[in-house]
């Protein structure tokens, strides 16, 4: 069967998770691609043998290089597989709803030199909207770690082509990434996707005053977009969280259309990423905005972007630690908040 990403194998499974006399770890109930005649054949049985989410890898960071920024993106996967795969199967969590489907590596992947990762760039768009296209035609919810927050205009082209309507898009993040159109890299995914239509409606919560230029202001305006700033809420205290993500979540319903729940990992205090803050919200109220926006709203895809462990300051070893835990709390919130 020809495959648009690397299947998880079982050795990679077994690699991820120690088990445990007397107890189940998630690593034991996930389920893996089967095998089948064609890639959209497999996709259909897993979820007929009851998974609902598909989690997926994008292995890369040429869009955070491509963006003058750090490396270190393509690491996230890798972080995250052993915090969440060592956790425990209980009545809280089986893990047979989670399609532990696979990795996407850039095809293209030998650049240095701007221009030519950005359009490094364009082809992973391709290979993202490829893989990602069939996951949403058979009707499973994507969770995608990434990877840079470009692939955010891959997952919402994909997810526009399989369910034939534009996404409405919230991100919780600093930054709008809805800079010009200049060649793709981290910082235009939004852009692209307004332009080319997959993009419907957009909300970034917790958008930082100072991080976004006027230009990139104006061209988010103009489109209809809209923000609650970090300064508003965390800061100047001007309304809690509690009443923007209800807010938000109305404004998502009142669409009609299909939410995509976007997260930058530079959100978050001290997470390491290419653009990491000292000012950023704490992980739980991060969380806190998955599971709000997975319960409330119409979602079909969580996205968490720009988790990069070789940006901790005390190294590689620690940032896995707190990359992958970080990761595995996300994608709990979400699972668990789809649940009820
Ligand atoms: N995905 C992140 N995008 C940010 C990065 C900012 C930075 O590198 O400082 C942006 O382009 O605005």
């Amino acid at each position: 069967m020809e495959l648009p990403l690397s299947p998880i194998t079982q050795t990679k499974l077994a690699q991820s998770f120690s088990p445990r006399e007397g107890e189940t770890r998630l690593g034991q109930k996930v389920r893996l691609l089967p095998g089948a005649a064609s890639y959209m054949d497999a996709l259909t049985q897993a979820k007929a043998a009851g998974a609902r989410f598909a989690i997926i890898g994008i292995k890369e960071d040429l869009g955070p290089r491509a963006n003058l920024g750090q490396g270190g993106a393509n690491q996230a996967f890798d972080a995250m597989l052993p915090a969440l795969l060592n956790l425990q199967s209980n009545r809280f969590l089986s893990g047979e709803e989670c399609l532990l489907l696979g990795e996407i590596i850039p095809v293209a992947n030998a650049a240095h030199d701007c221009q030519q990762l950005r359009q490094e760039v364009e082809s992973l768009d391709q290979q993202v909207i490829e893989a990602l296209t069939p996951v949403f035609a058979a009707g499973l919810e994507p969770i995608v770690i990434g990877g840079g927050h470009n692939n955010a205009f891959g997952l919402l082209s994909a997810a526009r082509a399989a369910l034939s309507k534009p996404l409405a898009a919230v991100n919780l993040d600093p930054h709008s990434d809805f800079r010009l159109r200049e060649g793709r890299h981290s910082g235009n995914g939004f852009s692209y996707a307004a332009a080319n239509g997959a993009l419907g409606h957009y909300h970034v919560l917790g958008l930082h005053e100072l991080k976004n230029s006027e230009a990139n202001l104006e061209q988010l305006t103009a489109f209809g977009g809209s923000w609650h700033s970090l300064q508003q809420i965390w800061v100047r205290r001007e309304l809690s969280l509690e009443k923007a993500l209800s807010d938000i979540a109305r404004q998502l319903r009142h669409t009609g259309l299909p939410v995509a729940i976007e997260l930058d990992l530079d959100a978050i205090t001290q997470m390491p990423s290419s653009a990491s803050t000292v000012a950023g919200i704490p992980l739980l109220d991060a969380a806190h905005y998955v599971s709000h926006m997975a319960r409330h709203t119409q979602s079909v895809y969580l996205h968490l972007a720009e988790g990069a462990p070789a940006c901790h300051d005390a190294g590689l070893a620690a940032g896995y630690k707190t990359v992958g835990q970080c990761l595995a709390e996300l994608i709990y919130a979400y699972l668990q908040a789809k649940q009820v």
